[in-house]
């Protein structure tokens, strides 16, 4: 392989311009080609904005020093081409009046210009990869007539339809029950192996994130405290904050009946 897919050198955010605190600050992260990252940390620790400065979508007034080079250029990536995004709720990405099939096949005209019959043959294949039962009437179906597992699934082949080389998902199974959840992290990791994408997967669940990525990146307050392989940090966690995440974790598993309350997203 040659070079990094997507670098990220000395990165900082704000996203007010007269803040005194930062989103991010200093953060240096490579992301390989076929690379499974993710990015951990607890709420407002900067997972979010650094998922949007990479796809180009943070908000035009936020303050962004340093650079992100997409495959060695400062040439900013095609959004929806060249990154797929899914987000936590799928609710806002997907168009409520605008049919699931139309809505897939709207990438593939846009960004693969497919005519029309090329684009919805490709939605429905994309259903079928994404495993929704019965595609054929799916493809006709409204966002409010799938459940939330279903709809996340047509978020993610809205996602990947045009072929991106790097697939973003911020806490995209994070509002799902956890067999869902399991089922959705599946099919991520069987997707991104197939197409060879790039994955950055944003979550604030440690023991899910080891699940998926090959290494994993723990964010504190904005910073980048710990990046490792991903056995490596879950098993031998060099920074006392990943310690904690991971402590949290593996007592509220042992110990369900005492769980400590709040854990999780607030
Ligand atoms: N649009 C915005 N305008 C102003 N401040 C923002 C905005 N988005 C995020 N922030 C602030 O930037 C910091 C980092 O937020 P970010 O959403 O990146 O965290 P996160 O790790 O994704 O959190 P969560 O797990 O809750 O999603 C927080 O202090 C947050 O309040
Ligand atoms: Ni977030």
């Amino acid at each position: 392989m040659t070079g990094p897919l997507v670098s990220i050198r000395d990165l900082s955010v704000t996203y007010r311009r007269d803040a005194t605190s930062f989103s991010l600050r200093n953060i240096d992260l490579d992301i390989a080609p076929g690379e499974r990252l993710a990015i951990i940390g607890e709420s407002g620790s900067g997972k979010s904005t650094l998922a949007l400065a990479v796809a180009g979508l943070l908000p035009p007034t936020a303050a962004v020093n340093g650079a992100i080079l997409w495959s060695g250029q400062l040439q900013l990536p095609r959004g929806g081409r060249d990154i797929g995004f899914v987000f936590q709720d799928a609710s806002a990405s997907l168009d409520p009046v605008m049919a699931v099939g139309r809505e897939i096949a709207e990438v593939a005209h846009t960004h693969l210009d497919q005519d029309w019959a090329q684009a919805e043959r490709r939605a429905l294949e994309l259903l079928r990869r994404v495993k929704l039962p019965d595609p054929g009437t799916v493809l006709h179906a409204y966002p409010h007539q799938l459940s939330g597992g279903q709809r996340q699934r047509v978020a993610i082949a809205a996602a990947i339809a045009a072929g991106p080389r790097l697939l973003i998902a911020d806490e995209a199974t994070s509002a799902l029950d956890t067999i869902v959840q399991a089922e959705i992290v599946a099919l991520i990791r069987q997707l991104v192996a197939e197409d060879g994408m790039a994955l950055l997967f944003v979550s604030h669940d440690i023991a899910l994130a080891a699940e998926l990525a090959d290494r994993i990146a723990v964010f504190r307050r904005g910073e980048m405290v710990e990046l490792g392989k991903a056995n490596a940090v879950i098993q031998a966690p060099e920074h006392a904050y990943t310690k904690k995440l991971l402590d949290a974790h593996i007592g509220l598993d042992a110990e369900p009946m005492i769980a400590p309350v709040g854990h999780g997203h607030v």
